[in-house]
């Protein structure tokens, strides 16, 4: 089942203003940047109380932030869930009827098992999975 809202990605065109931005609008720096090379994006986590706000700027315009960029303004890119179990949480979406965008869960930023469900099958929303990689 999903546990928690994880975290609420937003597709942004320059990382160190949204930062800044984000910082002084939540009253805190961020706890992560991380260059995530298979989604071809650079991040910047918060925390906010049980959930984070993710800042994603493409790094290549193979992005699937860059291509999103093209077509949409900056913004909220996509919700995170957190799951404990992401095999049976992406079969059971298989056997809802949802689209999903990665056979297997691939490795994500901020240490997790990601797997991402289609917006079209998803009321228009890009939806991701995320799993903790137990150290
Ligand atoms: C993994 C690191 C980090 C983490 O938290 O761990 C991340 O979150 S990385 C985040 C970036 N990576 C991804 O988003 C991977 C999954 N996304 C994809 O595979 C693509 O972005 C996809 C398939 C959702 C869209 O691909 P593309 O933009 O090439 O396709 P289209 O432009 O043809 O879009 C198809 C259709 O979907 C609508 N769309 C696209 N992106 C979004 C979105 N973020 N939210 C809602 N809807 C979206 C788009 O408007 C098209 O709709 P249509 O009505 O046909 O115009
Ligand atoms: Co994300």
């Amino acid at each position: 089942m999903l546990t928690n809202l994880e975290h609420l990605g937003l597709a942004v065109n320059d990382l160190e203003a949204a930062t800044s931005l984000y910082t002084a609008l939540l009253g805190q720096a961020p706890y992560k940047r991380e260059h995530v090379a298979s989604e071809a994006v650079d991040t910047v986590f918060f925390q906010v109380g049980s959930s984070k706000i993710e800042l994603l700027a493409a790094t290549s315009s193979e992005s699937a932030i860059s291509r999103y960029l093209e077509k949409k303004p900056e913004g909220i890119h996509h919700v995170a869930f957190e799951v404990d179990d992401i095999w049976a949480e992406m079969a059971r979406l298989r056997t809802e009827g949802f689209v999903l965008l990665n056979e297997e869960p691939k490795r994500g930023a901020d240490n997790k098992l990601v797997c991402f469900v289609h917006p079209k099958s998803a009321g228009g929303v890009l939806v991701e999975l995320c799993q903790e990689i137990k150290q």
